[in-house]
C-alpha cells in the first residue's frame, strides 16, 4: 500500500512524500476504516479506494496552498481534505467543521494519535460559525469536498474568508458545470473562476475538478 501511495502520488505530480508521511497517511486511512464498520465515514469500503479517492485526491491541494496560511476545511466529515494536508503540510494551520459529533470525535482520535499539532477541529453548522467569534479572523483559504453546489459554498465561506482569500471547491466531473451556472450577484464579491485545475485519480482514471475562486479585495 506504501508503494501504491507513492506511486500515485508521483502520477499526479505531488511532491515526493516522505516516508514518514506516507506511514501516518496509511495509519489514518486504516482507522478510518475500522471506525467506519460504526459510524458512516465514508463509503468506500476497500483501503485501495481511501487511498486513491480521499488521500490522494486530497494531497492535489497541496499544489495550490504556497504559503504560510490559516485554511478552513467545511464539512469535513471524516477529516478530508483536513487531515491528509495538515499532515503533508506542518507549517500550515488547518480548522476542520463538521456539524456531526461522531465524525469529530474521530478527527480528535486522529490529531491524538498523530500528534497533529496545526490541527483544530470543531463541531459546528458552518453557517453558525461566526468569523468574529473565532480565534482566527478571516481565512486566507477555504476548502470544501462533497458539501454543496459551488454557489451554496460561496455564500457559506463569505463571511469567513478574508479579503482576497481563495475558496477552493473540490468537485468531480459536475465541475464545470457548476462554474457555468455560478450566479451573477458572487462575481460582485469574488473573481470568478481564479483558477480550475481538471485532473484524473492514477489508477481508476476518474475526473476530479479544482475550483478556485478569490475573494475580492473590500
Ligand atoms: C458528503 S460529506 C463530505 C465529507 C468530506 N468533506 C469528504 O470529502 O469525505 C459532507 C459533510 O458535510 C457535513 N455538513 C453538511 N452540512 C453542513 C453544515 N451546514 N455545517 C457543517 N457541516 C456540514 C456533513 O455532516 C458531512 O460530514
Amino acid at each position: 500500500m506504501k508503494k501504491q501511495m507513492k506511486q500515485g502520488a508521483e502520477l499526479l505530480g505531488i511532491d515526493s512524500l516522505s516516508e514518514e508521511l506516507v506511514e501516518c497517511l496509511l495509519l489514518f486511512a486504516e482507522e478510518l476504516l475500522r471506525w467506519n464498520a460504526r459510524i458512516n465515514l465514508t463509503s468506500i469500503r476497500e483501503l485501495d479506494g481511501v487511498i486513491e479517492k480521499h488521500i490522494l485526491d486530497s494531497l492535489v491541494v497541496t499544489g495550490l496552498l504556497d504559503k504560510p496560511s490559516r485554511i478552513l476545511d467545511m464539512g469535513s466529515g471524516g477529516g478530508i481534505p483536513a487531515i491528509p494536508l495538515a499532515l503533508a503540510l506542518p507549517n500550515q494551520s488547518f480548522f476542520s467543521v463538521d456539524s456531526v459529533g461522531k465524525k469529530i470525535n474521530f478527527q480528535q482520535h486522529i490529531k491524538r494519535l498523530l500528534g497533529l499539532k496545526n490541527l483544530q477541529i470543531r463541531c459546528a453548522r458552518i453557517e453558525e460559525l461566526d468569523s468574529a467569534g473565532l480565534e482566527w479572523n478571516g481565512f486566507d483559504v477555504v476548502l470544501a469536498r462533497a458539501l454543496a453546489h459551488t454557489n451554496d459554498l460561496l455564500k457559506m465561506a463569505l463571511p469567513l474568508i478574508g479579503p482576497a482569500g481563495i475558496v477552493i471547491a473540490m468537485k468531480g466531473p459536475e465541475g464545470e458545470g457548476e462554474l457555468a451556472s455560478i450566479e451573477d450577484r458572487w462575481h460582485r464579491f469574488y473573481e470568478i473562476p481564479e483558477t480550475v485545475v481538471t485532473y484524473q485519480l492514477p489508477f481508476t482514471g476518474a475526473t476530479r475538478c479544482l475550483i478556485s475562486v478569490r475573494r475580492k479585495d473590500d
